[in-house]
């Protein structure tokens, strides 16, 4: 039997995804964490879990480096929540646009019996302005930025992306209408919206900073919809009150930003749809049973892609520093026991190494044996041994 734990409120669809074979929340020895956006960095990873699914896309609440010193794989359910969060960016444009936020207040505040005169007068000051032809910059074009930026296209804006790093797979999903800006000032500077999708890490905080407000065009709207510390709120609400931002939309608040009518605040809902959260259960879900039950890699934050068919009998998966001559010294150990390998596979991802090694031949009393003596090799990080039904 597996041991899940769970964090925050997965949706029971994807906890109905878990097999017979999985227990929810019985263990404090679990083998797999299944999590939404709960901060791990001040807990010590338990020695017997093997990964971390995170339903959703950022990652920045998992210690990357404890987890892999204790060879937990880590995982994220890619796209999953993309959709939802795109919706909530065009939704929010439009609110932006024609002034829906202070209009339904006006409206909350004036409920008399003959309010229509006094509406069709005061209307004037909620006048907005369309979509169409507006800029666009989308900072970051992975799966929230390109349903963004193709979206707001269909809608006949203007889209300038930014993003540096955008891999090979994530350009195809890309309208070659959407301008590619090679700086994040020319990606900024003629923009009447900005928006930014980008994962938090040390090289995006406070990415859009004092400098990048001073290169937007004056009146220019902000939408923060990636995490706290990715916009610096200090320098955006001096902007605002220099009246250079009109308005800041973010979906993750701290004590500065409120009560400020030219910043709304949203409750970290942008992944937060029925869909999105089946979505992103049901991934992580698979993910975690196909990771434990074969032990094959692809797409994890800490460790490199690795899929190996399970045909053998019994299957070792090595978790291991990436340095010289471990293949051979696992192998010796193999070999001395007298064990043929059927299928061998290794790779790499940074400092982190993974092997995966079939065999036959194995007798129920060389198992913890041989687990000994592979985790007894420096730079071995976590043995597995996993055996076919
Ligand atoms: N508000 C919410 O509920 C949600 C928030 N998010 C946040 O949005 C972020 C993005 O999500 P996805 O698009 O699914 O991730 P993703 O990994 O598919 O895309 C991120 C993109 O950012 C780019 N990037 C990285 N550093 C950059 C930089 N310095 N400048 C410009 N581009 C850069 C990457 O190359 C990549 O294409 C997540 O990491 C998460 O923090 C995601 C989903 C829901
Ligand atoms: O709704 C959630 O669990 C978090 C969504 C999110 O921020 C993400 O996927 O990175």
């Amino acid at each position: 039997m597996y041991q899940i734990k769970t964090y925050n409120a997965i949706a029971p669809a994807g906890l109905n995804t878990f097999s017979a074979e999985y227990a929810l929340n019985q263990s404090d020895q679990p083998d797999a964490y299944l999590i939404r956006s709960v901060n791990l960095h001040h807990e010590t990873l338990p020695t017997s879990l093997k990964v971390i699914a995170r339903a959703g896309a950022g990652v920045n609440n998992i210690p990357l480096d404890q987890a892999t010193a204790n060879g937990t794989a880590v995982f994220n359910t890619p796209g999953s929540n993309a959709n939802a969060v795109k919706e909530l960016i065009i939704g929010l444009l439009i609110v932006a646009s024609r002034h829906l936020m202070a209009a339904a207040s006006y409206s909350a505040k004036h409920t008399e019996a003959d309010v229509s005169q006094r509406t069709e007068h005061d209307k004037t000051q909620f006048n907005g302005s369309e979509l169409t032809g507006k800029t666009l910059a989308v900072i970051g074009l992975g799966h929230v930025g390109s349903l963004v930026a193709n979206a707001a296209l269909n809608l006949g804006m203007n889209v300038i992306g930014y993003d540096p790093y955008l891999s090979a797979d994530a350009a195809w999903n890309i309208a070659k209408q959407v301008q590619r800006a090679a700086t994040l000032t020319d990606a900024v500077k003629h923009a009447d919206f900005v928006t930014v999708h980008v994962p938090k890490n040390p090289d995006t905080l406070n990415l859009l900073n004092a400098e990048a407000f001073a290169a937007m065009p004056a009146g220019v709207q902000l939408f923060n919809y990636s995490r706290l510390g990715i916009v610096d709120n200090t320098a955006a609400l001096a902007a605002i009150a220099a009246h250079h931002i009109a308005h800041y939309y973010t979906d993750f608040g701290e004590p500065q930003l409120a009560d400020n009518p030219d910043v709304t605040v949203t409750p970290h809902i942008g992944g937060s749809t029925l869909e999105a959260e089946v979505n992103g259960a049901t991934q992580a879900a698979r993910t975690i049973m196909t990771y434990l039950e074969t032990g094959n890699v692809h797409a994890a934050i800490n460790l490199p892609d690795l899929n190996v068919p399970f045909n053998a009998a019994y299957r070792f998966t090595i978790i291991h520093q990436n340095v010289p001559n471990m293949v051979s010294q696992i192998t010796a150990k193999l070999a001395a026991a007298n064990l043929n390998i059927t299928t061998m596979a290794n790779a790499a991802k940074h400092q982190t190494a993974y092997t995966i090694i079939d065999v036959d031949d194995l007798q129920q009393p060389q198992h913890a044996q041989l687990i000994d003596e592979l985790t007894k090799i420096p730079a071995v990080i976590r043995v597995r041994l996993l055996q076919q039904d």
